[in-house]
């Protein structure tokens, strides 16, 4: 087997089936140092599925996930949450945690679940709140803040877990203008560092401004995988989302997208 020296997280010929029904067929993907992988698709292609699978959660029906040249099966619980640190699209903790203990959560999997804290964990608590313009928030118990406050919690406390490779489901929804703008700086900050990204988004705009590559997932298997500018087109957006847009080229070599206008509604036309 050719192994890629440099691959943190790799997929090979993942399949994973339920009720006799393939959601993920034969994905393979190498993810690198420094890479933000964008992933796309419809609702329903297979994206949380796939996340899921390269965290460990669930197990591939045929197939399996590398990480480094170690197979993710055979890693604990603690030595893959070294490695690997996940947001979910859904949180719930049952719990009234301050905000600042749940970030410090992130630090279990370095320090055991015997340790209290160290001063460097509360310092790398801090820092992330700050990164991520929540460090208001560290006071509050976590069962009263908003959607997009928890959000950035639970990105916090995975970025306080220092892993090589982050991995997002939706990262940026619910977000406000403002916060998502500067996640995706923090992310391509990480990335910098040859940290690794993989993020699930609906936003192909998000894909264009902060991933150096993007994967199209459609009906569980892999449609295209490249360079955003290569492969976000006019056309494969047409085909994951039966839209239509135009592409717009922007400055600094950016780009995005606006909806083609649609058809008036005869009767909004004729009332006026
Ligand atoms: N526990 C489950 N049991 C059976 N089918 C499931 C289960 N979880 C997901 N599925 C099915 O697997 C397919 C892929 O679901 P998945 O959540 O991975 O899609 P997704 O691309 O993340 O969708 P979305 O954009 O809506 O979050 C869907 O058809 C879904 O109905």
């Amino acid at each position: 087997m050719n192994c890629d020296p440099d691959s943190l997280l790799r997929a090979e010929g993942l399949t994973f089936d339920r009720q006799g029904r393939a959601i993920l067929r034969g994905v393979d993907l190498t993810i690198g140092p420094g890479e933000i992988v964008a992933l796309l698709g419809a609702n329903g292609a297979g994206k949380t599925t796939l996340l899921r699978l390269l965290m460990g959660f669930l197990k591939p029906s045929s197939g399996r996930v590398l990480v480094g040249k170690t197979a993710l099966a055979t890693l604990s619980a603690r030595e893959s949450a070294q490695q690997l640190a996940y947001v979910a699209q859904v949180h719930t903790i049952a719990f009234p945690y301050l905000v600042r203990d749940v970030v410090l959560l992130g630090r279990l999997p370095r320090n055991g679940l015997l340790h209290a804290p160290k001063d460097a964990d509360h310092v790398m608590a801090q820092t992330v709140l700050e990164q991520l313009g929540i460090s208001h928030l560290a006071e509050r118990p976590y069962s009263e803040i908003s959607g997009g406050e928890r959000q950035l919690t639970m990105i916090a406390r995975a970025l306080a877990q220092a892993t090589p490779v982050l991995i997002m489901d939706e990262p940026l929804s619910g977000l406000d203008y403002g916060y998502q703008i500067r996640l995706i700086d923090q992310l391509e900050h990480l990335a910098s560092e040859r940290r690794s990204l993989v993020m699930s988004t609906h936003h192909p705009e998000h894909a264009l401004w902060s991933a150096t590559r993007v994967i199209l997932l459609r009906d569980g298997m892999i449609e295209a995988d490249g360079p955003p500018e290569d492969v976000l087109t006019a056309q494969a957006i047409r085909r994951l989302y039966d839209v239509d847009v135009l592409r717009l080229e922007g400055p600094e070599g950016r780009s995005t997208f606006l909806p083609k206008r649609r058809q008036r509604i005869a009767s909004v036309d004729a009332a006026e």
